[in-house]
């Protein structure tokens, strides 16, 4: 687990959650054939919310943050993105998919195109935003992600951790206005962790509504307003980052925090 305390000063002050709704959840259930993956999720996120969802391995974690850009899809239950709800309308996915950013755990970049191809790629053919303007909005993420000088190299040429940076930069050349994270450290070496944490900080600190699953937990406590706890398709707690972690009410939690933090 890394220790973003010692490293870094979070100022929570800049990181107000709004009001309004972002991710409306309701009564949700998913199957995987006959097996019951995600059990009655009922889930309100609120825009500037910084969410973490933990849990044993196959418990759903992964097949919801899915659920919530239709990489996966629902079978009973609502789903409603920035007042979208998600349905098998091709239109109303596109709407989401484009306000929804997503980093995965490996970061699938281009291999046979630049760093700055790989963030322009989407946003000319998709978008069919301007070969320049697209350019240029690519040079900002990459230098708010802190690798501008990369721009023309190769995935291959970069570290793992300047790879998943390119990624996070890459969603952010759409301009989501949610993002979501799936394990996005845990193919990393414990030195490139670091510095993909806190390309994480800064977007919390700028306001950006993100749902991450991490067994980052230094992270949880220190980043996120709200943990969840995932166990067998269901949320099973959750609860701000100090009870949470001080004061976990089940047994399950209890357990999964035993094993998590070694103690
Ligand atoms: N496409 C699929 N078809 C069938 N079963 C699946 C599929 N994807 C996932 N599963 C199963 O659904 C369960 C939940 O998987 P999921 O990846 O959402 O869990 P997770 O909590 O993210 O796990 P991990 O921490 O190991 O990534 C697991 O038992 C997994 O084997």
């Amino acid at each position: 687990m890394s220790d973003l305390a010692a490293n870094r000063e979070i100022d929570r002050s800049r990181m107000a959650v709004s009001e309004n709704v972002a991710i409306q959840i309701t009564n949700m259930n998913k199957w995987y054939g006959a097996f019951h993956v995600l059990r009655d999720i009922n889930l309100t996120i609120y825009e500037g919310e910084r969410i973490v969802v933990c849990g044993p391995s196959g418990s759903g974690k992964s097949t919801l943050i899915r659920c919530i850009n239709r990489l996966e899809e629902h079978q009973a239950g609502s789903i409603v993105v920035d007042g979208i709800e998600l349905t098998n309308d091709l239109k109303n996915i596109d709407k989401v998919r484009s306000e929804v950013g997503m980093v995965f755990q490996h970061f699938n970049l281009f291999p046979h195109l630049t760093i700055l191809e790989n963030c322009t790629l989407a946003p000319i053919w998709v978008r069919k935003v301007p070969k320049k303007e697209a350019e240029e909005t690519a040079m900002h993420f990459l230098e708010k992600v802190k690798i501008p000088e990369q721009a023309n190299k190769y995935p291959g040429q970069l570290s793992g951790g300047q790879q998943q940076r390119v990624a996070i930069a890459r969603s952010l050349c759409m301009k989501p206005k949610i993002m979501l994270f799936d394990e996005p450290t845990s193919a990393l070496d414990p030195e490139m962790i670091k510095e993909v944490l806190d390309t994480m900080i800064e977007l919390a600190q700028e306001g950006m509504t993100m749902i991450c699953v991490t067994h980052e937990m230094g992270f949880a406590r220190q980043v996120a307003n709200r943990v969840i706890f995932m166990d067998q398709g269901q949320i099973v707690e959750q609860n701000e980052p100090e009870a949470f972690f001080l004061n976990p009410q089940s047994d399950r939690t209890k357990l999964f925090l035993s094993q998590i933090l070694g103690h």
